[in-house]
């Protein structure tokens, strides 16, 4: 990848759930402050990939992987390290949007809560600045101690985005955060991260190949486990160097 500085560095990873081998020999670099997009077909194991940078796959047990997942040059998975603090550095977004069921502030205050803050004025502005920098503060500012529930889908996903950028993280994971959203809240959520690209390190897994053209500066293709071909998205999509990329990405399959 070219010269922005690395924030992930994946060497040769190979991931198995039980004796399902889901990953091979996965090389890749993932630069800081920017959008790298991964993409691929079903099953290729994009998410799988994504839920190693945080180690949220520890919690599926039977799981195991070889190589190195390095954050800042420092193996996360190397004995000693702090899953909870490398959580709070890695954020994540899921597709489904999931608020707790409470309020719109106690949701964003939830992970700093968990870390300590005690009610007051550095809380309430936290919650505001997340809110803000999250598009969706003006929405809600006159409702903040009503349920997040009652938010529509492409507002609550924005919540969530709010509460994961509540812990200060430096990496933004997104596992399809627009597939159940309507063409609307889609582009706000698309809008937002290209905001939040600024300040932070975002890896978004996607079907949609126009949105990964839309927000991505790097685009990585994934094919049966495999990493097939990654690069500056424009360059990828306009000159695919492999076949198998050509083919998915003029929808041959997929
Ligand atoms: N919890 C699990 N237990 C066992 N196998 C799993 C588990 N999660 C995923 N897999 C398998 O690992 C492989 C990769 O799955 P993964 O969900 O990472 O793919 P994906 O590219 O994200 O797919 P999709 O685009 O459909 O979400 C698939 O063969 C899948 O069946």
């Amino acid at each position: 990848m070219p010269s922005a500085a690395v924030r992930f560095r994946l060497e040769r990873v190979n991931f198995w759930y039980g004796s399902h081998q889901a990953l091979y020999d996965i090389t890749l670099s993932i630069p800081a402050r920017a959008v790298t997009a991964f993409i691929g077909p079903s099953g290729c194991g994009k998410s799988t990939l994504l839920r190693l940078l945080n180690r949220m796959n520890d919690l599926i047990e039977g799981t195991r992987h070889t190589g190195q997942v390095l954050l800042d040059g420092e193996d996360i998975y190397a004995p000693g390290q702090d899953v909870v603090e490398l959580r709070r550095r890695v954020g994540m977004v899921f597709q489904k949007s999931n608020p707790f069921p409470k309020s719109i502030y106690e949701n964003v205050a939830f992970g700093p809560r968990m870390a300590g803050w005690r009610s007051g004025r550095a809380l309430d502005e936290l919650v505001e600045r997340c809110l803000r920098q999250a598009a969706l503060w003006e929405e809600v500012k006159d409702r903040l101690h009503t349920s997040a529930w009652a938010l529509s889908g492409g507002q609550q996903q924005r919540l969530c985005i709010a509460r994961a950028l509540a812990t200060q993280p430096e990496v933004l994971l997104m596992d399809e955060p627009c597939s159940a959203l309507d063409p609307k809240s889609t582009q706000a959520v698309e809008e937002l991260i290209l905001q939040l690209k600024q300040h932070y390190t975002i890896v978004i897994v996607t079907h949609n190949m126009q949105q990964a053209m839309r927000v991505a500066d790097f685009t990585a293709f994934f094919y049966e486990g495999r990493l097939i071909e990654n690069g500056p998205t424009a360059e990828m999509f306009a000159h695919p160097k492999e076949k198998r990329t050509a083919d998915y990405l003029s929808g041959r399959f997929g």
